[in-house]
């Protein structure tokens, strides 16, 4: 925790470990990389359901070429997750799919969940087994940059004088809050009337943990966080607000303010500029990092990288499964493969291999190639493995690789 708390993306880069390894420290990666029989890992691939096979499918062969390209062996194992998991074992996260991302080096999900679970009763649905699985794997800290593409501009639905330039990092508390708080259920209220209730809940220690990341990872970037919370009506929030502010002390260089949830949803259409980074609880977040999305174009942009203090880190993309485009090649894989560079680049610390797709996505963006969800006039439309293609083409070429040095 001492070393999280220090420089958690740093830290990242050192966390994993290598199969059946200790981890690795950063005094040790010298010596490992010089390995190349070493620098092997283990990913478990979590697919998922609606879109999450199709855009895990290309993620994960642009993450197989970009390894290699850069002497990195990545074997990888699929498991059961979600909706699929649950037609085939009758729960949405086998012991078995668990046990094998616990025991890898890093983990990528695409999503879970659609129609067909949706009256599920609460533990057999879908959505359950990734709650399950974030509190598995003990992933408190969900970071969702939210950067626009000056190639995606015009895709923003907002002004292009609003969306230009908006670079924003959503620091999401995910193991805590409202999602996991007890008691929840249904009920009975005095007047016989059923009611459905869930409780906010976060401890001290669970808000400076979370607190932490967000100073150390607005250190790293313009020195600016906002604290989201209700700190007007929720005590959890109340307490929220008294511990960032308390902790604050301690990064005096960063620059704290607070801003209660509802001011900023509309603070982010309105200005989004004057945000760098955003701390904040779980369904705060899950909320502000959708709406962020689509000032950067869409929600199949975004990426995500969810980490612990010690153990592999899991990366999804910020989007759900997309039943209402599901088996149509129509989903945008961008996010997963801006997901599958946040895993090496802090999952595995194999930076010239994240750098290798983050240039190739831009490569492929400026050759013109657009899915439906970020289709301008002028560009070519494509479908999910077509836009897969492009970025693998690119992935090899010499302008990815000399856009990296
Ligand atoms: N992490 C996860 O696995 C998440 C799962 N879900 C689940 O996903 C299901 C659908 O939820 P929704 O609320 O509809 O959210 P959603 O994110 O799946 O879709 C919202 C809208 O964005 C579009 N969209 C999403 N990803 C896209 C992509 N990569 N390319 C192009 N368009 C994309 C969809 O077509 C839809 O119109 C539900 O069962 C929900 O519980 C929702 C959010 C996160
Ligand atoms: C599907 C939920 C469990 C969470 C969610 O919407 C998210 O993490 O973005
Ligand atoms: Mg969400």
């Amino acid at each position: 925790m001492a070393a999280l708390q220090a420089t958690p993306l740093k830290t990242l880069a050192f966390s994993r470990r290598r199969a059946g390894g200790a981890a690795l420290r950063p005094h040790q990666m010298a010596s490992f990389r010089c390995s190349a029989a070493a620098r092997s890992y283990n990913i478990t691939l979590l697919p998922g359901d609606g879109i999450g096979p199709e855009v895990v499918a290309v993620a994960k062969d642009v993450l197989s070429l970009a390894g290699a390209l850069e002497g990195v062996e990545l074997r990888f194992q699929e498991k059961l997750m979600g909706g699929s998991a649950l037609d085939a074992t009758g729960v949405p996260l086998p012991d078995e799919t668990l046990a094998a991302a616990r025991d890898s080096d890093a983990v990528l999900l695409g999503a879970i969940g659609g129609y067909k679970w949706d009256n599920n009763e609460k533990n057999l649905k879908p959505e359950t087994g990734l709650l399950q699985l974030r509190a598995g794997l003990r992933v408190f800290a969900n970071l969702r940059p939210a950067a626009v593409l000056p190639q995606l501009v015009d895709a923003s639905t907002l002004k292009k004088e609003v969306a230009e330039g908006v670079d924003i990092m959503v620091v999401r508390e995910l193991t805590g809050g409202i999602y996991f708080g007890k008691p929840r259920g249904f009920g009975t209220n005095d007047n016989g009337e059923e009611t459905g209730f869930n409780t906010e809940v976060y401890s001290a220690s669970e808000i400076d943990r979370i607190a932490r990341v967000a100073f150390e990872v607005a250190r790293k970037r313009r020195g600016k966080l906002c604290s989201v919370d209700k700190a007007n009506v929720l005590e959890a929030s109340m307490l929220w607000r008294r511990r960032v502010t308390a902790l604050a002390s301690e990064f005096p260089d960063i620059e704290l303010s607070h801003m209660y949830v509802d001011n900023a949803a509309m603070q982010l259409v309105r200005n989004p500029k004057q945000f760098d980074t955003i701390v904040t609880n779980n369904i705060f977040g899950d909320i502000l990092s959708d709406e962020a999305s689509m000032i950067t174009g869409s929600i199949g942009m975004l990426p995500s990288a969810s980490v612990c203090e010690s153990g592999p880190s899991l990366f999804e993309p910020i989007h759900g499964s997309a039943p209402d485009i599901a088996g149509q090649d129509k989903a945008n894989p961008l996010a997963t493969i801006l997901s599958a560079a946040m895993l090496l680049r802090y999952g595995l610390g194999e930076e010239n291999a994240a750098k290798r797709i983050e240039a190739a996505v831009t490569e492929t963006l400026n050759q013109g190639f657009r899915t439906g969800d970020i289709y301008s006039p002028g560009t070519t439309l494509v479908g999910c493995k077509r836009m897969g293609e492009e970025v693998l083409k690119t992935v090899e070429s010499q302008k990815a690789v000399a856009a990296i040095n």
